[in-house]
C-alpha cells in the first residue's frame, strides 16, 4: 500500500534531513501509528505519501504507484483514493454538514447518484445522521471532525491518512475518534496516523513507527507509545 525505499528529504540546502534514509512498508488493512518528537519527520512522512512533496533521494511506492513516475497532471487522480485527515478540521464555515461531505464527491465529477448514496453513507459512519443541516459552528470538536473524517470517506478510499486527528479533543472526545478510525479500518481501509496522543497509542496496541530526527529508530507491531516502556 505504502513503500518508501531509502527516502531523504531536504527541504532546503544545507538544512539538516526532514527525513533520513526511510525505509518503511505498510500492506493493505494495516493500521499504523507514527510517532516520535515535534520535528522527527511525521508530517513529511504524510506530505510525501500524499505527493504534496517530493523526496529528495530515494523510492515512494503508494497504491501500487512509484509516484516518481505519476505526472503532475494525474497527482489529483491518484489522492482520490485517498482520504486525508488534519488537526484542525479544515470544514468549509458557510456551508452545512451535508455539503462540506457532498463537496468533496461534486468537486472529483461524482455522479448525482453516486452523491445521494454515498454522502448519507458516510455521515451514518460517522453518526452524525441527524446533523446534516447544521453550521460547523453549530458541532462540538468532535462532531466536526467527524466531519472531516466523512469528507475524507466520502470516496471510499483505500487508504487514510491523518495528521494529528485529535490534537484539538480532550481525551474522552479523542477515544471517541480513535474508535470511529478502528472501525473503519476494520472495514478495509488502511490507516496511517501521526499522532502525540501516548494514552490512545497504548490503549490501541497498534503497528507503531517512531521517528527521531528523520529516521526509523522503533517499528513495533502492537507497540506502546514511549520506547521505554
Ligand atoms: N516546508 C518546510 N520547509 C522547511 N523545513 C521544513 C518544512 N516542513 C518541515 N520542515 C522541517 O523538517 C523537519 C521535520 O518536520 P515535520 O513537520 O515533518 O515533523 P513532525 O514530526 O510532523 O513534527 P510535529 O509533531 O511538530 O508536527 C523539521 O525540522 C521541520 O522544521
Amino acid at each position: 500500500m505504502i513503500r518508501f525505499d531509502n527516502v531523504s528529504k531536504v527541504y532546503k540546502r544545507g538544512a539538516r534531513p526532514a527525513l533520513d534514509g526511510v525505509d518503511i512498508e505498510i500492506e493493505k488493512d494495516e493500521f499504523v501509528f507514527l510517532v516520535g518528537a515535534s520535528g522527527s519527520g511525521k508530517s513529511t512522512f504524510l506530505r510525501l505519501t500524499l505527493r504534496e512533496e517530493r523526496p529528495t533521494s530515494g523510492r515512494i511506492h503508494v497504491l501500487g504507484r512509484n509516484l516518481s513516475q505519476v505526472s503532475s497532471w494525474k497527482v489529483p487522480h491518484l489522492r482520490r483514493e485517498m482520504g486525508f485527515v488534519f488537526q484542525d478540521f479544515r470544514l468549509l464555515e458557510n456551508k452545512t454538514v451535508l455539503e462540506n461531505v457532498a463537496l468533496a464527491s461534486q468537486v472529483i465529477g461524482k455522479p448525482r447518484h453516486y452523491i445521494l448514496s454515498a454522502v448519507p453513507e458516510a455521515l451514518d459512519l460517522v453518526d452524525l445522521s441527524g446533523k446534516e443541516n447544521r453550521r460547523p459552528h453549530e458541532l462540538s470538536g468532535g462532531e466536526q471532525q467527524r466531519v472531516a473524517i466523512a469528507r475524507a470517506m466520502v470516496n471510499r478510499p483505500k487508504l487514510l491518512l491523518a495528521d494529528e486527528p485529535t490534537g484539538n479533543l480532550d481525551p474522552s472526545t479523542s477515544v471517541g475518534i480513535m474508535r470511529l478510525f478502528d472501525r473503519i479500518n476494520r472495514q478495509g481501509t488502511t490507516v496511517v496516523m501521526a499522532t502525540h496522543d501516548d494514552e490512545i497509542v497504548d490503549q490501541m496496541r497498534k503497528r507503531v513507527i517512531e521517528l527521531k530526527a528523520g529516521r526509523v529508530v522503533r517499528d513495533q507491531a502492537r507497540g506502546v507509545y514511549g520506547s521505554d516502556r
